[in-house]
């Protein structure tokens, strides 16, 4: 196992991972896919404040990509991201390999139905399944008190959340509200590959979702305010996958404003599938 000055280490084995977990005692932890940015080093800053050591893994995982996805173009960057990490007072850093987190005898996956089915789960067969799968895996291999997730993904936050109840997963899983750039865009690790024109319009997303949010609270028709919505996507140069007023952690769409609800979106932008969400209410 690596030791750097600061004395965050770097697991590249099972058993360095062991190792160092015994060392620490009870973690806060961070699953990452690395290109590592702000929206990141949110999620270690909320475990640190909650007064733990704070354990993060850099893993690209295949499962949750589709055959037609950007699995092998994905960004990556591990020693900006360990640079990162460690300057963000991280005391773990867990970088399975494919074959440790898939050996060839790995005979389980997870299914996931409720949340999962709908927006994200409809339009990449198979993606929550894999995201499941494989968090379940690195909370068996890290086993953290708490676990930190962003609000940037937010279907995802429930589907983990609906899998740690429903198999009784011995962690917390706490959200983290999203990090956006001065003009709205939530930050995204495909966000490096819009050009500057695409980069100019991709705010519209926030925008069309917060005015949308405001709409439906002053009482406007929710259809009217979903089809509106999507045509400010489509003029600003965006092909809107969907556009949904939805219970916030059932993710079931509903039909007028009833709390807990929240707006969710999928665009594509050139290239980039954007996503975002807000509360409404
Ligand atoms: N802007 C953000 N604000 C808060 N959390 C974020 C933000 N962006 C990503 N996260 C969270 O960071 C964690 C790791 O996400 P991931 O490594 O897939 O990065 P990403 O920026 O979401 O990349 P992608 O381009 O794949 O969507 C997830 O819990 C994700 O929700
Ligand atoms: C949670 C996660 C690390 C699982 O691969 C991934 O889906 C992500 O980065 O949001
Ligand atoms: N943060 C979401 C990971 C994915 O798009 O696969």
């Amino acid at each position: 196992m690596v030791k750097t000055p600061c004395q965050m280490m770097i697991a590249r084995t099972l058993e360095e991972l062991r190792a160092a977990r015994e060392a620490l005692g009870p973690v806060g932890f961070v699953p990452t896919m690395g290109a590592l940015h702000e929206g990141h080093l949110t999620l270690v800053s909320a475990a640190k404040a909650a007064g733990l050591p704070v354990a993060a893994s850099i893993f690209v995982n295949p499962t949750q990509f589709g055959p037609n996805e950007d699995f092998a173009r994905y960004p990556r960057d591990e020693k900006g991201d360990l640079d990162k990490l460690e300057a963000a007072g991280c005391a773990l850093i867990w970088l399975p390999t494919p074959e440790i987190m898939y050996p060839p005898h790995s005979a389980t996956t997870i299914t996931v139905g409720g949340p999962a089915l709908k927006w994200e789960g409809a339009s990449r067969p198979g993606h929550f399944s894999g995201v499941a799968t494989v968090v379940a895996k690195l909370f068996g291999q890290v086993r953290p008190e708490a676990a930190y997730f962003g609000e940037k993904d937010w279907q995802q936050v429930q589907v983990v959340s609906r899998m740690v109840e429903d198999l009784a997963l011995p962690v917390r899983v706490v959200p983290v509200p999203i990090v956006r750039e001065t003009g709205g865009l939530a930050l995204s690790s495909r966000n490096r590959y819009l050009s500057e024109p695409e980069r100019k319009a991709a705010p519209a997303l926030y925008a069309a979702l917060s005015h949308a949010a405001q709409e439906i609270v002053a009482g406007k028709e929710v259809a009217a305010t979903l089809h509106d919505a999507r045509h400010s996507l489509s003029k600003a140069g965006m092909v809107p996958d969907y556009v949904a007023l939805v219970h916030a952690h059932t993710l079931e769409p509903l039909e007028g404003f009833a709390r807990p609800a929240r707006l969710i979106a999928a665009a594509k932008l050139g290239a980039v599938r954007l996503l975002d969400n807000v509360p409404v209410g």
